[in-house]
């Protein structure tokens, strides 16, 4: 994936094709790239994605989220590795063929329609879940367990890295190496609602923590100043490391 100008992805979570193609040209050179999700895609579709990402012109996160069986899985990859997106994403719980399948899709599609191949992501356990949601679904180990486990199936089966709060960052970051990319949403900046997450963290914890990119959607969209917040969004990120032997001189 090309370097991004800053970790951030703004999600703009609304069916409305005018309403998501303003906010992407207002912010779409402000922040890191873009992310569109299942309410915009169901609403309009690939016309849709192409109308705003010409409006951004920032990378796109294409967060379809797809957990079905290999088969299906893979051909839905296909098609959207043909809109171009930096980042897929797969339901980790799919399964290891699923996952497999997955990231052979991307890599082919690429090939053939000769265009980047993109990050495939596998979520791990949604961050809007905490461990009652979890045993409700029949998993009875605590969330950052379910998490840990399901972050070694996805790297196993050649995710490029996984979707998880940052409550599990710095874990995985340490179970996983480096290279792993870990993709958070579930952030929060300091004084904003947490709506219907519930493992969050703030963007400077979440960084700090490990994690490679922030998604944030509602604290900048809904914002009367959306421009504003995600400019301030971003002027509070720890600066990344200087790289070494990169010392100024002070003598
Ligand atoms: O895959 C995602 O992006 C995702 C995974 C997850 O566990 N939690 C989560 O909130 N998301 C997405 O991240 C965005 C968060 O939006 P806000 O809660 O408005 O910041 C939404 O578009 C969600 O669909």
């Amino acid at each position: 994936m090309t370097p991004l100008r800053n970790p951030v992805f703004c999600a703009l979570d609304t069916t409305d094709l005018n309403k998501a193609t303003r906010m992407a040209a207002r912010i779409g050179d402000t922040v890191g790239g873009i992310k569109l999700g299942l309410e915009f895609f169901t609403a309009q579709g690939r016309k849709g994605v192409e109308q705003v990402r010409k409006a951004g012109d920032a990378p796109l996160f294409l967060d379809l989220k797809f957990h079905d069986i290999p088969n299906t899985v893979a051909g839905a990859i296909r098609a959207a590795t043909q809109l171009k997106p930096a980042i897929v994403n797969v339901h980790a719980a799919g399964g290891r063929v699923m996952m497999e399948a997955a990231a052979r899709a991307a890599t082919e599609a690429a090939e053939e329609f000769l265009v980047p191949r993109p990050l495939v992501l596998a979520v791990t356990v949604l961050t809007s879940m905490d461990d009652e949601d979890l045993a409700g679904t029949g998993v009875d180990r605590p969330v950052p367990d379910q998490v840990r486990a399901l972050a070694e199936l996805a790297q196993n089966s050649g995710m490029d890295g996984v979707v998880c709060s940052p409550h599990e960052a710095s874990v995985l970051r340490a179970d996983r190496g480096s290279a792993f990319k870990l993709l958070c949403p579930g952030v929060r900046p300091h004084g904003s609602a947490p709506d219907d997450q519930k493992r969050i963290m703030t963007p400077a914890e979440a960084l700090e923590a490990g994690a490679d990119y922030l998604v944030i959607g509602r604290p900048i969209t809904a914002h009367q100043d959306p421009e504003g917040a995600a400019q301030s969004i971003i002027a509070d990120l720890p600066k990344p490391a200087a790289p070494a032997g990169n010392t100024e001189d002070e003598t």
